[in-house]
């Protein structure tokens, strides 16, 4: 297993419409999704998309969002993930398993914001980094 492209960088906010305008009047960066509301991943979303990858903003969904404990730590938000695009996201797990890394949650892959699989490797495994990989969106790349 090789990882791919980064496909995003997740930046946990309390605010994904103050921090895209942050990103729009700071930066230039003017192509932004709608906020999108994903209560199964327990987030709020808005995709900021740059020429060759996206920024995640994402704003939690009530005390059981999965970002909830990083945003009382860090309350005004932070970078809070990166992800990688994978070929085949079951084999990419077996195989991080096999190098001895902890896959979070049941390690099953499930659907995340862009519509494929996910897993999330912990941060201890990374230099206390959160890793995301992804299977590698059919078609989007040539
Ligand atoms: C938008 C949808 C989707 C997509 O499709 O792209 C997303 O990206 S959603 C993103 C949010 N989802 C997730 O993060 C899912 C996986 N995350 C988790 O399972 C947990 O958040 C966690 C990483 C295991 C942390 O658990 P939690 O209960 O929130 O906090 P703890 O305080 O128990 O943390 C344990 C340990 O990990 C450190 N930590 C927590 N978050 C991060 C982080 N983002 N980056 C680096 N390190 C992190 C935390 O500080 C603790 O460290 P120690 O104190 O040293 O034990
Ligand atoms: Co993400």
């Amino acid at each position: 297993m090789k990882i791919g492209r980064l496909n995003h960088v997740g930046v946990a906010t309390p605010d994904v419409e103050a921090a895209a305008r942050t990103y729009r009047e700071l930066y230039g960066a003017d192509e932004a999704s709608d906020p999108i509301e994903l209560p199964k991943l327990g987030v709020r979303v808005i995709f900021v998309r740059i020429p060759n990858m996206q920024i995640e903003l994402i704003e939690p969904l009530g005390a059981a969002s999965p970002i909830h404990k990083f945003l009382e730590k860090n309350p005004k938000g932070g970078q809070h993930h990166m992800c990688f695009e994978v070929p085949d996201i079951v084999a990419a797990r077996d195989a991080m398993r096999e190098r001895g890394a902890t896959i979070l949650g049941t390690g099953e892959p499930y659907t995340g914001a862009h519509g494929v699989p996910v897993i999330f490797v912990h941060p201890k495994n990374t230099g206390g980094v959160l890793v995301e990989l992804m299977q590698e969106p059919e078609g989007e790349h040539a």
